[in-house]
């Protein structure tokens, strides 16, 4: 066995050639095993085998002559003639070393190429017959340059490279043979076995240099780019040592300054507390980098404060925490009838709602898994079919279910349900009054106080980041000049969006895909229109006195007996009682006073059983002013009406309808004039002065004397003075009040009115019926004057109060005060 590393070429060699002796036609073959000597290389050499062993004793003995030839096969043992390339060096043996286990250490030096021509003998060890194999050398300039071009390479391999002796550096300007310097490289560049055979084999010296300066190029190539990463390598190391260092020295200062240990307990803690908490990759990175900047503040600077805050604030957001379950439809339903009393139109959408919901969700995951099937498949999608993901971002599109009615009609109660039925948490945020935009994305982190917006604080309360998330009061979102806080909701609620939605506080987006928004508000006049554009709006208008009465005593009721431990047998109320509550002590389209009116029933009695006074009680009507004190809506039209000059009007407000009064009343006064208060809006007080010129126009077709008016003032005054209030359609209240003050005939008390009028007496349509009658039915009114084309909205009211209400549609204004005026003799 045959080893070696080079330890040099005779560099004298140039001096030496004349010295080189007589290479005779035959030569034992020494095979080398990934080794290649050339010539005038001086190397040593292992020898182990028994055949090289007998070769070298036996050579040792005569001329110290070998031909040294590299295996073709390295595997062979012993290498047959097949085993071993046909061109070698002749060498000579210089030394021997005769080991204590029987190998051999040899120096040998590379004398010249030698070509095998046939073998002699093959055992004890091969014998072959040679001849000399001499390179070509064409001695020229272009030779002479290859020569120094692979000196400067090789110049610049050797401090790269450990194995090659500092002192060859230089050798490129030291050896001006070629030959002999296109060997040295050879042997000292690392190279594959049989890169340096065939470097051997090439006979022109030319050619073997420009091949070695192939060689060497790429070598010094991935030396220096070793070396760049090692160095690279080594400059974070000490980064990060240095950083280490500076860090432990800072925690001492800090042990002898003895604030050490709370606050390295607590970012230990706040360390902990990320690595568990499942931040999605990027605010995962966000939160570790403040962590760092964290370790390097002192506990006292006003920055460790805010940024300690912040982490707070990343670790306990509920980046992956979801409760819902699968939709179940029928379940739903359950849920809310359990929590509902009628309102089917409203269910019946919101099960539709589910039901879609239930159907994208289930066509979304197989979507999902057909486009991450594609993306690993490299077969085209057809161009007829649309891709995945774009199906996937269709699917997703929703509108966004928006409940508007007034307050207490169970709009919040019904976010509620729909939660329940889906097995999320809830959480509402009221929009009323913010104009800030800050308010909903958050607040620069350097602000000191900063806050995340709303969304997100919401989103901590509910510890998931599913839930049912009701927006209320939608349509009294303001503006200013702090931006507009419509545009970021729009952001909010765009499906297309708001997965990677970005809290200005936290800087790192917030999926919101999975939260459910559904919205609130009063009226739909006032939602800003592109955030009306995403939503579909579903109305809850009020309740009739006897849905409120059902609602009471199926869910009011015994929601306030549980709410204050009272088991229903306990008290009873009679529907009597019931009745009275809503028409003395409310009045209101929802039932939100109606629930708190029998809460405190409900704890005046708990109160007299919990003292032992009574085991259990049955409310009757008679009872009711002793729990509830006076009540508080007593016929209040009849009281109000009790001269002429007063008429009874309907009016629409957010808040469901209501009652409203106009009084109208005339003095002598320098100049004929009219004076309008209580704050009324331009429509208002346009519609008034149409309504006086009418009359005065017609006093005598009405019955009024045609002097009624000279040399007086008409003041027109509708009383809650302090509300605003505008509109045409109190138009012939004020004709009436006007026309009863001037012809002093008192209007009934039992009729209301509502309708726009024009100056030649003609009665136009107005909005809000339904709530209209409803707020007259409520407040005791027997007739309501309504216009004609106003007749068909009557659908709308319910059954039980159209039968108790006479409805009498008009077109013009006679017909009004032949309704509303009291016959002239009274
Ligand atoms: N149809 C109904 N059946 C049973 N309970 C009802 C119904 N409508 C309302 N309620 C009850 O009335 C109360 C007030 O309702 P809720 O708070 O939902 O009103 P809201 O419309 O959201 O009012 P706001 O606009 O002021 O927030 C709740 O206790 C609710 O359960």
């Amino acid at each position: 066995m045959m080893t070696h590393t080079p330890i040099s070429v005779d560099q004298n060699s140039e001096t030496d050639v004349q010295n080189i002796p007589e290479i005779p036609d035959a030569l034992p073959v020494l095979p080398l095993i990934n080794t290649v000597v050339v010539p005038m290389a001086m190397v040593p050499i292992m020898v182990g085998q028994e055949r090289s062993v007998k070769l070298v004793d036996e050579v040792m003995r005569t001329n110290r002559l070998v031909a040294l030839v590299a295996q073709r096969h390295p595997e062979a043992r012993p290498a047959g003639p097949d085993d071993i390339y046909r061109l070698g060096t002749a060498a000579i043996i210089h030394r021997l070393l005769r080991l204590p286990d029987g190998t051999l250490q040899l120096v040998i030096q590379g004398l010249e190429r030698i070509r095998i021509l046939d073998f002699l003998q093959t055992e004890p060890f091969l014998v072959a017959r040679v001849e000399r194999s001499p390179e070509q050398v064409t001695a020229g300039t272009e030779l002479e340059a290859l020569r120094r071009t692979l000196g400067e390479l090789f110049g610049k391999l050797v401090p790269l490279t450990e194995d090659i002796p500092n002192e060859l550096a230089a050798a490129g300007e030291n050896i001006s043979d070629p030959r002999l310097f296109a060997y040295l490289v050879t042997a000292m560049t690392p190279m594959e076995t049989s890169v340096r055979q065939e470097i051997l084999e090439l006979d022109a010296v030319d050619n073997k240099l420009q091949r070695l300066i192939e060689i060497v190029q790429q070598e010094l190539a991935v030396r220096e780019l070793q070396q760049q990463i090692a160095s690279d390598a080594q400059e974070k190391i000490s980064k990060t040592q240095r950083e280490y260092i500076l860090r432990e020295q800072l925690k001492s200062i800090q042990r002898e300054l003895g604030e050490e240990d709370a606050e390295q307990a607590e970012i230990q803690e706040l360390r902990n507390q990320l690595e568990v908490a499942q931040l999605p990759e990027e605010a995962r990175k966000e939160a570790f980098r403040e962590l760092s900047r964290l370790e390097r503040l002192p506990a006292i600077s006003p920055e460790y404060g805010m940024i300690r805050t912040y982490l707070d604030w990343m670790v306990s957001l509920p980046w992956n925490a979801t409760t819902g379950e699968a939709i179940n439809l029928g379940y739903a339903r359950q849920v809310l009838d359990e929590d509902h009393y009628d309102l089917e139109k409203i269910k019946d959408r919101i099960l539709e709602y589910l039901a879609v919901k239930k159907l994208k969700s289930e066509r979304a995951t197989v979507l999902e898994e057909q486009s991450s099937a594609q993306e690993s498949s490299t077969e085209e999608i057809p161009a007829s079919q649309k891709p995945p993901e774009l199906v996937l971002e269709e699917i997703r599109r929703e509108p966004i279910l928006c409940f508007v009615g007034p307050p207490g009609v169970g709009k919040t109660s019904l976010g509620q349900s729909i939660a329940r039925a889906m097995g999320r948490k809830f959480v509402r945020i009221s929009l009323g009054g913010v104009s800030d935009e800050a308010e909903i994305r958050g607040h620069r982190r350097t602000y000191i106080g900063a806050l995340p917006g709303r969304l997100i604080q919401a989103l901590r309360r509910a510890e998931t980041a599913d839930p049912v998330f009701m927006l209320d009061e939608v349509d009294k979102l303001g503006r200013s000049f702090q931006g507009d806080p419509a545009a970021a909701l729009l952001e909010v609620l765009d499906p297309a969006q708001n997965h990677t939605f970005v809290d200005t506080y936290l800087g790192v987006p917030f999926d919101l895909s999975r939260v459910l928004f559904i919205c609130t508000a009063n009226t739909v006049e006032t939602i800003p229109s592109p955030l009306l554009d995403r939503m579909e709006t579903l109305s809850l208008s009020g309740y009739t006195e006897l849905e409120k009465l059902h609602i009471a005593r199926r869910y009011l009721l015994p929601k306030q007996l549980r709410a204050n431990g009272l088991k229903p047998e306990e008290l009873t109320i009679t529907d009597a009682a019931l009745q009275r509550i809503i028409r003395e002590y409310t009045r209101e389209a929802g039932v939100r006073s109606l629930e708190r009116e029998i809460g405190t029933v409900v704890r005046k009695v708990a109160r007299q059983i919990a003292e032992g006074k009574v085991a259990a009680t049955a409310v009757e009507a008679e009872q009711i002013p002793d729990y509830l004190r006076r009540p508080r809506f007593l016929d209040e039209v009849v009281e109000r009406i009790d001269r002429p000059g007063i008429a009874t009007g309907l009016a629409w407000t957010p808040a469901g309808g209501d009652v409203l009064f106009v009084e109208a009343t005339m003095m002598s006064g320098r100049a004929e004039q009219l004076v309008l208060t209580g704050m009324l809006g331009d429509v208002m007080r346009e519609s008034a002065q149409a309504a006086l010129s009418y009359v005065r126009s017609n006093a005598e077709k009405l019955g009024i004397d045609p002097k009624a008016f000279v040399g007086k003032v008409v003041h027109v005054h509708v009383p809650a003075g302090a509300t605003p209030k505008d509109g045409p359609s109190a138009g012939v209240t004020m004709m009436t009040a006007i026309a009863s003050v001037a012809s002093g005939r008192l209007v009934r008390n039992d009729v209301a009115m509502t309708g726009e009028i024009t100056l030649r007496g003609k009665v136009l349509p107005v909005g809000g019926i339904r709530e209209k009658v409803l707020a007259a039915y409520r407040a005791g009114i027997k007739t309501v004057i309504l216009p004609q084309r106003n007749e068909p909205d009557l659908e709308d009211v319910p059954e039980e109060v159209r039968h108790q209400l006479q409805f009498v549609p008009v077109s013009a204004a006679e017909e009004v005060l032949e309704t509303a005026l009291t016959p002239a003799s009274s």
